[in-house]
């Protein structure tokens, strides 16, 4: 069987550079670009790339993915920054080029997204909810897309089981000590070295906490889910937000 023809967009990166490894080391892929800043995108097409796998950075992101579906090359998108906005954007792009898959995944690791899963069913349990997620201090956005993500999914099931605002006396305080609203759920970002990628989902009802904790300790913990990615995204045309929809979680 012919090996899928893979190329790594932000190759050079802390991500990237071992989604190179990984898909080097991969039976059924070869590895027929690494492309860090400032190298052509036209050389994607020279090279009969099947599937991109895009790690750069929210600036990049959209110019890289309109030129990957305009040339209808698939798209394995781990880069954050997704907005409203950017997603209608893609979608126009992608309706242009039916045939063409995009996979955006807010985190590639398992265990991150059986967090969201985990949150999003016991979410309509409790009266409270705070997202804390920790990263190492060279990450350039906040808050992470995991906890962005985690908290929109949070508010949907809190509006779907009919809960209202969060019990919250604060009267004053200074910018920030409440973290970020995300849809109404409050989410706090801690930047701190020798941390990689950690995320605590604090839920509260009467009398009980719930602490749903997830660790990635290496860059390895998203190879999986970026080789899965690559795997189905050929055969997934159109939008997929979020790797929960490549798995089988029940
Ligand atoms: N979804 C996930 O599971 C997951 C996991 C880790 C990181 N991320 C995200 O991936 C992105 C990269 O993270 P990182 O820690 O590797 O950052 P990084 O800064 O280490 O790497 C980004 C790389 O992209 C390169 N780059 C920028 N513009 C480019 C372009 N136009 N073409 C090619 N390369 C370009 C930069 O030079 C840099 O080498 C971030 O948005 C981060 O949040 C996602
Ligand atoms: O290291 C990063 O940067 C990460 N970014 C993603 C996010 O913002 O959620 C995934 C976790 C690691």
């Amino acid at each position: 069987m012919s090996k899928l023809r893979v190329a790594v967009l932000g190759a050079k990166g802390r991500i990237g550079s071992e989604a190179v490894r990984a898909v080097e080391a991969a039976d059924d892929m070869e590895l027929v670009g690494a492309l860090g800043r400032g190298d052509k995108l036209e050389s994607l097409v020279d090279s009969g790339a099947q599937v991109v796998v895009e790690l750069t950075t929210p600036a990049s992101v959209m110019g890289n993915l309109d030129f990957c579906v305009r040339h209808g090359i698939h798209a394995v998108v781990g880069t954050t920054g997704w907005t409203d906005e950017r997603l209608a954007q893609l979608n126009t792009s992608l309706a242009a080029s039916p045939e063409t898959g995009v996979l955006i995944a807010p985190n590639f690791s398992i265990g991150a997204v059986l967090t969201m899963t985990f949150a999003q069913q016991a979410a309509r349990y409790f009266e409270s909810v705070e997202v804390v997620e920790l990263h190492h201090p060279g990450k350039a956005d906040a808050p992470s897309g995991t906890a962005t993500r985690t908290a929109q999914l949070i508010a949907a099931a809190r509006a779907e089981a009919g809960l209202g605002t969060q019990p919250d006396a604060t009267l004053t305080a200074l910018d920030g000590a409440r973290g970020a609203d995300v849809d109404g759920v409050p989410v706090h970002a801690v930047r701190l070295r020798g941390l990689l990628a950690h995320q605590e989902v604090l839920l509260g009802g009467e009398g009980e906490t719930l602490t749903i904790r997830h660790d990635s300790l290496h860059h390895s913990s998203f190879m999986p889910g970026i080789l899965l990615g690559v795997r189905r995204v050929t055969s997934a045309p159109g939008l997929t937000f979020g790797l929960e929809h490549f798995l089988d979680l029940g």
